[in-house]
């Protein structure tokens, strides 16, 4: 028999709501404060909505008679939205163990690029490879990303640096978006680096008159679904004026900007994407305090990786300075061949130890201000209701256990929805 709703979660000791109001985004002191009930159910409808969210007492007395198809006891456990991974490029061939091993040895990053390895290294083995294989992997590490709590991620284009490529990556993102149920937001980083036997005018020609034009077309044919562009905004790779162009070019074709910047050298990356109103800015390492006061200006969010300044051993991203400043600061694991990570709980706790940010302000970053930088915030990022029903239930009676934990979310995730839907139940007994 048909049931009245898809999900009851009942008796959980937190659940971590993030925002009440309708909030697109926290800045500064709001972080400090996201909101938490305590003792809480909440439930799911058929069309994966979260319904109605409060005290125990109050849900049960809504929803007296309602039947549900599933009902999840969570006495003892906490409940969290699901996480939001703004920055990720999963789509690749070839993994860069060897390069890690010359990075421990003291190789930068640009030495191993301007050698010709890192990302070209990366392109090369995913130019040759099929769809199906890259389709096949890319789908592992989505379940992979799933089972660390991760419900939405943003999924980049950028091993390919040519045409056929590029589609190619654009297209396996595609497929896994109508074959998972994690939401995916999808990039075109064409710019990612510079093709060999070209020059960055030549790829910047190339990008706006050949590849982009293509991509209107299958975007307009509903072949493609592409939210966002990006460049990688670096010196030795795309100058901020071939940026310029490729971002404009970009959002004049009704993409959202999402770029990297200021990571290795200043570029004034910040300053660009605030005059383009961009979205987002990731990386930021190097970014200066005019570019800081301009993206908080413009509320072009800052998504933050831990990873990469933890395995390049850079400098920490200003999140302090950030946040002071009322950026509107976002975290994301950048997964890519060099910085394998897959797991926003472990991102959260590098956020907290090495960038000093508060539990509360990660959890908030990865959650209301990631959706934010993906331009979801007003259907993901918190538990409010008619927003999306996507949540992590925690084997634990205080939420922070899932930054406080170092490592080891396997036996801490017990549920991950989304919709409503379990995606990933975790049936091992937990002793903490
Ligand atoms: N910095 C540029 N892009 C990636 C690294 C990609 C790669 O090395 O394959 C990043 O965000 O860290
Ligand atoms: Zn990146």
């Amino acid at each position: 028999m048909s049931k009245d709703f898809r999900l009851l979660v009942k008796n959980a000791k937190q659940v971590v709501l993030v925002c009440t109001n309708g909030e697109k985004f926290l800045t500064g002191k709001e972080m400090q404060n996201i909101a938490v009930i305590e003792n809480a159910s909440l439930v799911i409808g058929k069309d994966g909505l979260l319904k109605a969210v409060g005290p125990v007492d109050r849900i049960d007395s809504q929803f007296q008679g309602a039947s549900f198809e599933t009902v999840i006891d969570a006495s003892g456990m906490c409940v969290t939205p699901g996480l939001i991974d703004a920055h990720t490029h999963p789509v690749w061939a070839g993994d860069r163990v060897h390069e890690f091993a010359m990075k421990l040895a003291g190789a930068t990053y640009m030495e191993v690029h301007q050698a010709g390895g890192g990302i070209h290294f990366t392109v090369e083995h995913t130019r040759q490879a099929s769809e199906a294989e890259l389709l096949a992997s890319l789908k592992q590490r989505l379940q992979r990303m799933l089972r660390t709590g991760t419900t939405l991620v943003e999924c980049k284009s950028g091993y390919g640096l040519q045409l056929d490529t590029e589609v190619k990556m654009l297209s396996v993102i595609e497929r896994a978006r109508k074959d998972l149920l994690i939401g995916i937001s999808s990039t075109y980083c064409g710019a990612h680096s510079v093709p060999k036997g070209k020059t960055a005018a030549e790829a910047t020609d190339d990008i706006i008159k050949v590849q982009l034009l293509k991509l209107k077309e299958k975007m307009s044919k509903g072949e493609l679904h592409v939210d966002n562009i990006d460049v990688f905004c670096e010196k030795g790779v795309f100058d901020l004026e071939c940026t310029r162009a490729i971002l404009q070019a970009g959002k004049d074709m009704g993409l959202q900007i999402n770029f990297h910047g200021d990571e290795l050298h200043p570029m004034n990356s910040a300053e660009l994407g605030a005059e383009l109103e961009a979205l987002a800015i990731s990386h930021l390492e190097e970014v200066t305090d005019n570019g800081i006061a301009a993206m908080a200006r413009a509320k072009s969010s800052a998504i933050l990786l831990p990873t990469t300044a933890y395995i390049l051993r850079l400098k920490q991203p200003r999140a302090r300075d950030m946040l002071d400043a009322g950026v509107i600061v976002a975290l994301g694991s950048d997964f890519n061949p060099n910085a394998y990570c897959c797991s926003m709980p472990m991102v959260m706790h590098l956020a907290c130890v090495n960038m000093k940010m508060s539990m509360k302000e990660a959890l908030a970053a990865a959650t209301i201000n990631a959706a934010y930088s993906l331009g979801k915030s007003h259907t993901h990022g918190s538990l409010e209701v008619n927003k999306q029903g996507d949540l992590v239930i925690l084997n634990s009676s205080r939420w922070e256990h899932l930054i406080y934990q170092f490592g080891g979310h396997q036996e801490l995730i017990k549920f991950v929805i989304v919709k409503g839907k379990v995606v990933y139940e975790n049936d091992r007994t937990l002793d903490y």
